[in-house]
């Protein structure tokens, strides 16, 4: 291995490029590309990662690395192209690109602590001070003092940043850099092997102590964890018997499992012919290296097993398959599926395993322990080296996109990185996007087809119930009516299962004032608070915002709030007195809040231990439960009319894949579909299941209007506390923006400049929103364009307003 004496770093900091520092001599043989070090930067220290190895530091005068934070890279050295390219195009700074990709809480740096000083606790007892003042002062007077970033998370003040100065000039407050640890780090633990020692025979040992010893003996290797659920005293005791040579204690590194229950091991089943054809053609063109293919194909259709093939045949030569799965909840359905068939050799990345439980995966991968991975969007980074196919299941799916910081996709990226390894890329979906379907007929995609489901099953029967005919009806009929109330019970008698879907959630989704008319809105968001009946409370949806139930109007004071609307708890309470006997589940973002509640509700759903579940999109795509022969939708036009172009698409998918959750077994499935507008060509073709013919209407609007796929778009997004100081920010990246675009003749004809407008919802969490939407049919125009507003005197001089860039943005509100 060559020894650099110098390194190109990237930091963690918004800074667009890396930066040279030295090796001391104490760590030449320890740095290696893929490795954290500690670096100062100016005069803080903050945690960088190695890029390359360099000769010289070129004309700059290079800092020495501090520490390497790592004993093993944490991604090849072949990865850092990729998150280059993901930095340039999302015009994200590196540094802070290489964090979102790895596990969080693997982070060192100096943060600011603000410290009472001795001055400080006397002027506390002086009558002048306000009470900001004395709140800091209280706050800050600890051995380390409060971080600078606790302090503004806390006080609710919007001179802070000022008066901070003020007390720390007037010598009341001092600011020092404390060295905030990582959150995440490896487990070890201690294992105890016989000692080299033969026993004496002479010194007379307890019985704990001999019973130790003959555990040891007996196990040759066991944990320290292990031998104390026999011996609870063992911790101490072992300490002791090592001191005299008769065990051995070594530390290793071990794995936290976040694997749940074991799982059978499965018999591949025969491929229908559509299934074997559509995996033929992907391996007989593996010579071709990336070939980018869109897998369309029906609910229930099998595509799962076109991936456990694809996936089989790259470990086989001897490469790794990277296979992501959009909702968390989905991810143990597939991961279940492919350790059945893979056994060990599959490592998972999703938010619901802790930190630590993470870093664990990551390392089996880094480390070519496991050669196959199944994750949400962010194990699109995971460090292969070696990658022989990306699959990307419900590639249509939302969460695939990230919405702050890095605002990436992991379905583009997937196409990204499988054309960087050179190898096939795999999207599956029943409702392909408008997006990818489009490249299939410009050809830029190859297209595979499985036009049926598995063992000729038909698909369901779906029958479309107009609303309208019951808004005189009784409230009660007005949300499951009589039609579906029907098919529950019929389904219900049969034995079968029912899967009631809304895509709300909440017991009132529109609380209002009786008195003065007024909604009930969060204090710090511009949006209504949804009524949680079982936790008492009023909540907002986007910032978390609570008032109690019992809560007075907070526009006139009354206690006159009603509760209008409903969201999925309000519908499980009205079946539960229309079926009373029937075993009923919610599952929502609430319900499954709690590590593993997701995963026992799927596996009561499974386990056919419920009858009737109420859910939400969370069950809506990709579940596979051969006993729901009935899918209920409560109202199909919720996502209809949002102010968004993806609008009619989004409610598109929504519906046919929830329908597609009906019939996977052996009973053909019903679908009841309430609908207030059920000759809208979106609602029929979701009727039909007809993606074509939904593409055949939307792909015209979109030319039209010039939305995507024909035109690609950026949204700047900025905010701040202040809302005039916004809407001046805004006015003003507009107006460079258009200065900008005039100055080129090219650009001043085919960018488009759209706003600047304040955004859908204009406040969320107490900042202010404004955005300017920018088209155009070249990328590279409106990159450049939206580069030079980024680093533009009069947008970075603005402290307090935050500009976000949202590249190929997926929500517009
Ligand atoms: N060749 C086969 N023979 C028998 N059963 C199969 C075969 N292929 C798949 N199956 C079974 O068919 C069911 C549906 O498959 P899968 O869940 O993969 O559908 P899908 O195409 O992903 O549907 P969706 O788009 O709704 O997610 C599963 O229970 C699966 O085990
Ligand atoms: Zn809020």
């Amino acid at each position: 291995m060559t020894q650099w004496p110098f390194m190109d770093v990237a930091v963690t900091l918004p800074m667009p490029h890396s930066f040279v520092y030295a090796v001391p001599d104490y760590l030449s043989d320890t740095c290696r590309p893929g490795m954290r070090v500690l670096v100062p930067f100016g005069k803080r220290r903050v945690t960088g990662y190695i890029l390359k190895g360099r000769k010289d530091s070129g004309d700059y005068t290079a800092k020495k690395i501090l520490d390497v934070l790592d004993d093993h890279p944490l991604f090849p050295e072949n990865e850092i192209p990729f998150f280059r390219w993901v930095a340039d195009y999302y015009m994200h700074p590196l540094g802070e690109t290489i964090k979102t990709a790895l596990p969080t809480g693997l982070e060192r740096r100096d943060v600011a602590h603000v410290r009472t000083t001795e001055q400080g606790r006397m002027a506390l007892d002086t009558p002048g001070l306000s009470p900001v003042e004395s709140r800091i002062l209280t706050l800050a007077d600890t051995r380390q003092g409060i971080s600078r970033k606790q302090l503004f998370n806390t006080m609710d003040s919007p001179s802070l940043r000022s008066l901070l100065k003020k007390m720390q000039d007037s010598g009341w407050l001092s600011v020092t850099a404390v060295l905030k640890k990582e959150a995440a780090s490896a487990r070890l633990e201690k294992f105890i092997s016989p000692g080299e020692k033969p026993p004496d025979p002479a010194k007379k040992l307890s019985l704990k102590r001999q019973q130790i010893l003959s555990i040891v003996a007996e196990k040759k290797e066991i944990s320290l964890t292990a031998l104390r659920s026999q011996v609870p005293t063992a911790p101490r005791l072992v300490k002791l018997l090592a001191q005299d040579g008769r065990v051995t204690i070594t530390q290793r590194r071990v794995c936290r499992d976040p694997f749940g229950d074991p799982v059978e091991p499965d018999i591949p089943p025969e491929l229908t012919s559509e299934q074997a054809n559509a995996v033929n053609t992907v391996l007989n063109h593996l010579d071709q290296g990336f070939v980018p293919y869109l897998l369309a194909g029906v609910t229930g259709s099998g595509k799962t097993e076109i991936y456990l093939r694809l996936a089989a045949d790259a470990v086989a030569r001897g490469k790794s398959a990277l296979v992501l799965v959009p909702e968390i909840a989905l991810i143990s359905q597939t991961e279940r599926r492919f350790r059945a068939r893979f056994g060990e050799q599959i490592a998972v990345i999703h938010s619901m395993l802790s930190q630590g439980e993470r870093l664990d995966q990551w390392h089996n991968i880094a480390t070519g322990k496991v050669s196959i991975v199944i994750g949400a969007r962010s194990a699109i980074f995971a460090p292969f080296d070696n990658i022989g196919i990306i699959i990307v299941d419900e590639e249509h799916d939302g969460s695939y996109k990230q919405e702050n910081g890095l605002r990436y996709n992991a379905r583009d990226l997937a196409v990204v990185r499988a054309r960087m390894c050179d190898c096939p890329v795999v999207l599956g979906s029943a409702t392909p996007s408008v997006q990818i379907a489009h490249n299939v007929r410009t050809g830029r995609f190859q297209q595979l087809d499985l036009h049926h489901r598995v063992n000729d099953r038909p698909l369901p029967q779906i029958t479309l119930v107009d609303l309208k005919k019951y808004n005189d009806a009784p409230p009660m009929d007005r949300i499951i009516t009589p039609e579906l109330a029907k098919a529950i019970r019929t389904c219900l008698e049969a034995g079968n299962q029912a899967l009631i879907f809304l895509n709300r959630r909440g017991f009132a989704s529109f609380p209002a004032c009786s008195a003065c008319h007024q909604p009930l809105q969060c204090r710090h968001c511009d949006i209504t608070m949804t009524l949680h009946l079982s936790a008492h409370v009023y909540k907002c949806h986007l910032c978390g915002f609570c008032l109690p139930e019992s809560t007075a109007c907070p526009s006139c004071g009354k206690k006159a709030v009603k509760n209008f609307g409903f969201g999925t708890e309000k519908i499980e309470t009205l079946l539960k007195t229309m079926f009373p006997d029937a075993r009923l589940a919610r599952m929502d973002q609430d319900s499954t809040a709690r590590k593993g509640s997701a995963l026992a509700l799927l596996k009561s759903i499974r386990n056919r231990t419920v009858d009737l579940i109420v859910g939400t999109q969370m069950l809506a795509k990709g579940h596979d439960f051969p006993a729901i022969t009935l899918v209920g939708v409560i109202c199909a036009d919720l996502s209809m009319n949002l102010p968004d172009f993806r609008a009619g698409e989004r409610t598109f998918q929504l519906l046919a894949q929830v329908a597609g959750r009906a019939g996977r077994g052996d009973v053909p499935g019903t679908v009841i579909m309430q609908t207030y507008n059920p000759d809208h060509f979106t609602i029929e073709a979701a009727r039909r299941q007809d993606v074509t013919a939904f593409y055949n209407r939307e792909i015209p609007f979109r030319k039209a209007l010039k939305y995507p796929p024909f035109t690609r778009m950026i949204l700047v997004k900025l905010s701040g506390p202040e809302k005039e100081a916004v809407e001046q920010a805004a006015l003003q990246a507009a107006a460079i923006l258009l200065q900008l675009k005039d100055a080129t003749p090219e650009m001043a004809q085919t960018v488009d400049i759209l706003g600047p407008i304040e955004a859908p919802i204009p406040r969320i969490s107490s900042r202010f929103r404004w955005q300017l939407l920018i088209k155009s049919p070249s990328f590279h125009q409106i990159s450049v364009l939206v580069q030079a507003l980024q680093n533009h005197p009069d947008i970075t001089r603005r402290r307090t307003i935050s500009l976000g860039i949202d590249v190929d943005p997926y929500s517009l509100m």
